[in-house]
């Protein structure tokens, strides 16, 4: 895990990642999945300590799915929809209080598909954003409209102070290691749409399987 915390951040391989992740049957690969939110985790990274707290818990969540999938029961959490069916045939989550099985690939992809939401919205207001726009302003608003409705208030606030240190629109386009801003804007009006499926097809499947507030 270590290595993904120097590397240096790229969008585009972000997106090829997510482009990955998305099977002809509309599966979601657990691998690719992990893969672009290593992507992702270098990116907040290069923010600096502030961010720290946040990059941890990442990577935590990462590292707990990467051990299911490396595990004896690898071949079970091949996919997204593999891992829950699985899961959920083996009495492997724990539906209404953290008990026996605290950290379920489940309920820790959960967190992560939230937080997905969250960079959906953010993208999508950076995409449209103009030149004097304030990339904190950009970051709480689609944290509020996402995120913060799942954290007590000591993460919003700890979220909150965070935003206000996060670089300029200019400094965060020069960071994705695109090109010149119309070149970013293009690159983000292909990661969105990407990004919104992987969102919505694992939002279906743990709406049908009633997943969607595990503890
Ligand atoms: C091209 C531009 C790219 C932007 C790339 C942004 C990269 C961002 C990388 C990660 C985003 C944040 C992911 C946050 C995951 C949070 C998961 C979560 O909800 N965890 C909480 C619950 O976990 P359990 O206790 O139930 O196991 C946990 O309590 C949270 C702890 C940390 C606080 C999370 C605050 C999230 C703030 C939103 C993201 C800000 C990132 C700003 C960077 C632009």
């Amino acid at each position: 895990m270590a290595d993904c915390e120097d590397q240096k951040f790229s969008l585009m391989e972000v997106l090829d990642t997510f482009k990955l992740c998305v099977s002809e049957q509309k599966e979601v690969y657990l691998q690719n999945y992990v893969e672009g939110w290593r992507g992702l985790v270098k990116f907040l990274n290069s923010l600096g300590s502030v961010f720290g707290f946040i990059s941890k818990d990442v990577v935590n969540k990462i590292q707990i799915l990467v051990n299911y999938l490396n595990g004896e029961n690898g071949s079970q959490y091949i996919t997204i929809q593999s891992m829950v069916k699985y899961e959920l045939d083996n009495e492997l989550v724990d539906m209404t209080k953290r008990g026996r099985q605290p950290e379920s690939g489940s309920r820790t992809l959960l967190r992560l598909h939230r937080a997905l939401r969250w960079l959906e919205l953010f993208l999508e207001r950076l995409r449209t954003s103009t030149e004097d726009s304030k990339t904190s302003v950009l970051c709480s608003e689609a944290y509020n409209e996402s995120l913060a409705k799942h954290h007590p208030w000591v993460v919003r606030k700890a979220a909150g102070m965070a935003f206000c240190v996060l670089p300029g629109r200019p400094a965060f386009f020069e960071v994705m290691n695109v090109g010149p801003p119309d070149q970013v804007v293009a690159v983000l009006g292909e990661a969105v749409p990407l990004i919104s499926e992987v969102y919505t097809i694992t939002e279906e499947l743990y709406t049908q399987h009633n997943l969607l507030d595990l503890p």
